[in-house]
């Protein structure tokens, strides 16, 4: 049942679990409690409902659901030193379904590594790439894609399945002008630039077809709050949502046979009338499932973070922690665009109404056409060769081994329409550069002691240099690729950026150019990180309990303690997997 307004709750519920954030992992975490209908959850989320919300609907669309809209949380950074004083937008989801409802849909596994070194860090070997599986197998639900064109070659189907929850497909509309090209240059640079047929299976690097989550028989998008709560889910009655709720501080409600105090309580606002607050009670356990950022805001908010920081908020310190709200990491991104010699691009439909509602009608009829995807039909994930001398100075790989990437290419048959000021009159080409295994890392920390006011976020991009090094070998690396022979007659020339700054000039204009254009590409992870139990860092235990209290459980992508080499939605889903396979089993049941 989804509720609007808490009035409408039966005030003589008994919730054992309540989840704070009905996003990605937070709504994985409660579809798997509610299978057992002796368990009661409650999911508090801030933001609406997604249902009717047609541009969190349409793949193609997704740049419209963000940034500075009702769906999203509106954030933006506190100036970038790195990026010349620039303050960037920071998304996150605001809507039933979290991030997973307004994200670009690219659905990564990452590299094995990745996942190895979090067992390593963690030590806990449950959260190494093989114990992972079982989580990815209950996740996906592979589908055709929207326009059943012949898939062999394009992934690997040993390493999919058609049993799980959220659907998962190949591109279901094909740009043979770009597409085509990109696969040829695989061949034709085969040694820089190999073919992977399918990123999924562990082993990441090259360039292959990305894997989105897309609904290919309906050519929607597929949320947490489409698939975990989609209709067969959200019609258990012990399976209860409040939208509209937003939670401002995590109450003491005892304190554990060992001392800790005990947080069962939650403190909320609805956000229409938010003069008034609400508590409610976990019977079992509360659960943080906000996200990177709000997670550690909400923490610091209830006295558990840094002692100086929230003795200068006025704020008591429960729990004196000062990891929470520190070690984030983040992917940093800039856009590289070229003209193209091609009228089959994204600008046809952007400067031709009719096209795009003719493009409008047929995906809502047939759920078929170009707006069943988004904006890449191709990922890259590739290397700074070692061949490359000197190139890391005295900092250590940051990669989580010799076969996990150090950047990645998104490349994409036109610029991203909406995304940027552009002539009217060019067709465009663009590859997004992205540092995937960065070294920087960043913060989240209270502003102020207003629940209801920011905190200030600082992804760090670029404090540690070799992060800009990096983003300016992938640019010459996107050069080199289209360097070659299925571009001759295609990339005119590369787009400059403002003033003096271009991708094609020397050293400095290049940096320049870095500099003014970096972007988030919305992967923030860390600020909440997991470490070993007894550790003298991090916030949570791996079994995702809070240290230093009792009832409390993080369970979204801020635990995880370096941002994997992918997009990590894939990695929010199986932390709310595991956390639903832990949860079980300490209650002893299946
Ligand atoms: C614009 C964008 C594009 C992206 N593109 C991709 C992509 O293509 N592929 C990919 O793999 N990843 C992508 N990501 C990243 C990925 O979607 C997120 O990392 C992931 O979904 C995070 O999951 P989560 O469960 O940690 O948090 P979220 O899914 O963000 O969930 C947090 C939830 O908590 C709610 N909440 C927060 N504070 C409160 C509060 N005080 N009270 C109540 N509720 C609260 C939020 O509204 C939200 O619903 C993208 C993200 C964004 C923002």
């Amino acid at each position: 049942i989804v509720y609007t307004c808490f009035e409408d709750v039966p005030q003589s519920s008994h919730f054992d679990f309540v989840i704070v954030g009905g996003g990605t992992a937070g709504n994985t975490l409660a579809n798997r409690l509610t299978e057992n209908p002796h368990l009661n959850v409650l999911i508090l989320e801030a933001g609406p409902s997604n249902e009717g919300v047609i541009d969190s609907m349409v793949p193609f669309f997704a740049n419209r659901v963000f940034p500075f809209t009702p769906w999203d949380w509106n954030y933006t950074t506190i100036p970038q030193e790195m990026l010349n004083n620039r303050s960037i937008i920071y998304p996150r989801g605001h809507i039933l379904g979290g991030s997973s409802s307004v994200n670009f849909m690219a659905y990564t596994r990452g590299s094995s590594e990745d996942w190895d070194r979090y067992a390593s860090i963690s030590q806990d070997q449950d959260w190494n790439w093989d114990s992972i599986q079982e989580y990815i197998r209950k996740n996906e639900k592979w589908t055709e894609p929207a326009d059943h064109h012949d898939i062999t070659g394009q992934f690997d189907p040993k390493f999919h399945t058609t049993g799980g929850v959220n659907s998962v497909s190949l591109p279901g509309f094909l740009w043979e002008n770009a597409d085509e090209r990109i696969i040829q240059t695989t061949k034709d640079f085969a040694d820089e630039f190999p073919f992977n047929e399918d990123m999924n299976s562990g082993s990441h690097l090259g360039i292959g077809w990305v894997q989105n989550t897309i609904d290919g028989s309906t050519g929607r998008r597929s949320s947490s709050a489409t698939s975990y709560l989609g209709p067969h889910f959200i019609s258990r009655r012990n399976l209860n949502v409040l939208v509209n709720a937003r939670a401002t501080r995590l109450v003491k409600t005892g304190t554990s046979r060992d001392g800790k105090p005990e947080m069962l309580g939650v403190e909320f606002i609805n956000v229409n009338t938010p003069e008034k607050s609400f508590t409610v009670r976990a019977h079992k356990e509360l659960i943080l499932s906000a996200g990177t950022i709000n997670t550690p805001h909400i923490l610091q908010l209830s006295g558990i973070g840094d002692r100086h920081l929230l003795s200068s908020m006025k704020i008591p310190v429960l729990v004196d922690n000062p990891s929470v709200g520190r070690n984030l990491s983040d992917h940093p991104i800039v856009p590289n665009i070229w003209r193209a010699n091609s009228n089959n691009t994204f600008q046809a439909a952007q400067r031709n109404a009719t096209l795009a509602s003719e493009q409008f009608q047929e995906w809502h009829t047939s759920g078929k056409g170009p707006l069943v995807d988004e904006y890449a039909n191709h990922l890259g994930w590739l290397r700074v060769p070692a061949s490359v001398a000197d190139f890391w100075g005295n900092v250590e790989d940051p990669a989580a081994g010799n076969n996990t990437a150090h950047y990645e290419f998104i490349l994409c048959n036109g610029a991203i329409p909406g995304a940027f000021t552009l002539p009217s009159s060019d067709n465009y080409f663009s590859i997004f550069t992205a540092v995937v295994s960065p070294v920087s890392r960043g913060s989240v920390v209270l502003n102020t002691s207003n629940p209801l006011a920011a905190p200030l976020i600082d992804p760090g991009f670029y404090n540690e240099e070799v992060d800009l090094k990096v983003m300016k070998f992938a640019i010459r690396s996107a050069q080199r690729f289209l360097s070659g022979p299925a571009w001759s007659e295609y990339i005119i020339s590369a787009v400059d950026g403002q003033g003096d700054t271009t991708i094609a000039g020397d050293d400095s204009q290049l940096e320049q150019y870095v500099r003014e254009n970096t972007a988030t590409i919305f992967h923030p992870t860390g600020t909440s990180s997991m470490s070993p139990v007894g550790a003298g860092w991090g916030v949570v235990d791996p079994d995702l309990k809070v240290k230093g209290v009792a009832g409390l459980r993080i369970v979204d992508l801020s635990v995880l303690p370096i941002v994997p080499a992918a997009h990590p939605q894939l990695a929010a889903y199986v932390i709310g997997e595991r956390a639903g396979d832990v949860i079980k089993k300490a209650l002893g049941g299946n």
